[in-house]
């Protein structure tokens, strides 16, 4: 079953054409990467899907619903959840809160939508309402579910920016994970990993796609990870899509290899 679906989207950035035409298909429960030299437009690929920016032309659909320039929140709430490139936790605040925040903003987004999309002058109390209540406690004994299906669970006191830069990227994750995501996309999940834990992020990302029944879409620029991880590779280049393909099929594709490797003028 398709769950996202781009046709041809392009996207725009005055006279720069930063993603061409860019046609994905995602199946339910497929690992598939995105990947490019730099600049090839694969953040601005995310960014369309995720409703950061409103492509120039084409459409996305998810869940076989068209979602092209819908706002990113409306786009959470159907079940999309990213990580960026740049980690965006909320620094000052321990991990446990990383996470209890964001499933609590999820449940205050979710209250407003029950309540008409106003926010009356009754609201914040309403939070504390038994029912409200029960879900605050609720809330807690899933974010130290996720926590503990990251690794995170002994580290919950510590200030979100003491950890190592690896467990920034699985804390990130956790959050992503506190919106009940179907759909996932990492932004480089390697980028700043040691080598250990490089080694381990595709028995991670595995993991996390069968305990939380994921599907999962990354950009990923280091190699070994991709081709181990991949169900199907799509590859970008200055913004137009110069292959598609299983990992064995991206690795022998001379179009791909000469645009990692370039080409000599006299070649
Ligand atoms: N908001 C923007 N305004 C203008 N140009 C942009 C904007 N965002 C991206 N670009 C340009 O679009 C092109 C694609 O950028 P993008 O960040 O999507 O590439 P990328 O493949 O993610 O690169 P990297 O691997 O280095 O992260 C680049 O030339 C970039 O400078």
């Amino acid at each position: 079953m398709t769950l996202l679906k781009t046709d041809h989207i392009t996207m725009r950035f005055g006279g720069l054409t930063a993603v061409k035409e860019f046609n994905l298909e995602i199946n339910k429960g497929e690992i598939v990467a995105l990947i490019g030299p730099n600049g090839a437009g694969k953040t601005t690929a995310f960014n369309m899907i995720t409703g950061v920016y409103r492509p120039t032309e084409g459409q996305i659909f998810f869940n076989n619903q068209e979602i092209t320039g819908l706002k990113s929140h409306d786009i959470t709430k159907r079940g999309m959840a990213r990580t960026f490139q740049n980690i965006r936790l909320f620094k000052e605040l321990s991990v446990l809160d990383n996470v209890f925040i964001a499933n609590h903003l999820h449940l205050k987004a979710n209250l407003l939508q029950a309540v008409g999309g106003k926010m009356y002058p009754d609201f914040l109390d309403k939070l504390w309402q038994p029912k409200y209540k029960r879900e605050e406690k609720e809330i807690l004994e899933k974010s130290y579910m996720l926590l503990e299906k990251v690794g995170l669970l002994d580290q919950k006191d510590e200030k979100a920016t003491s950890l190592p830069y690896g467990l920034q990227r699985k804390l990130e994750i956790a959050r992503a994970l506190a919106t009940n995501p179907q759909l996932l996309l990492l932004d480089e999940p390697a980028a700043g990993m040691n080598p250990k834990e490089t080694n381990d992020l595709t028995g991670f990302i595995r993991q996390i796609r069968e305990d939380f029944d994921l599907t999962i879409f990354l950009i990923e620029h280091h190699m070994q990870v991709v081709m181990d991880i991949s169900d199907r590779i799509y590859v970008l280049d200055y913004g137009i899509t110069i292959a598609e393909g299983n990992p064995y099929e991206i690795q022998n594709n001379q179009r791909v290899v000469e645009a990692y490797l370039g080409v000599s003028e006299d070649a």
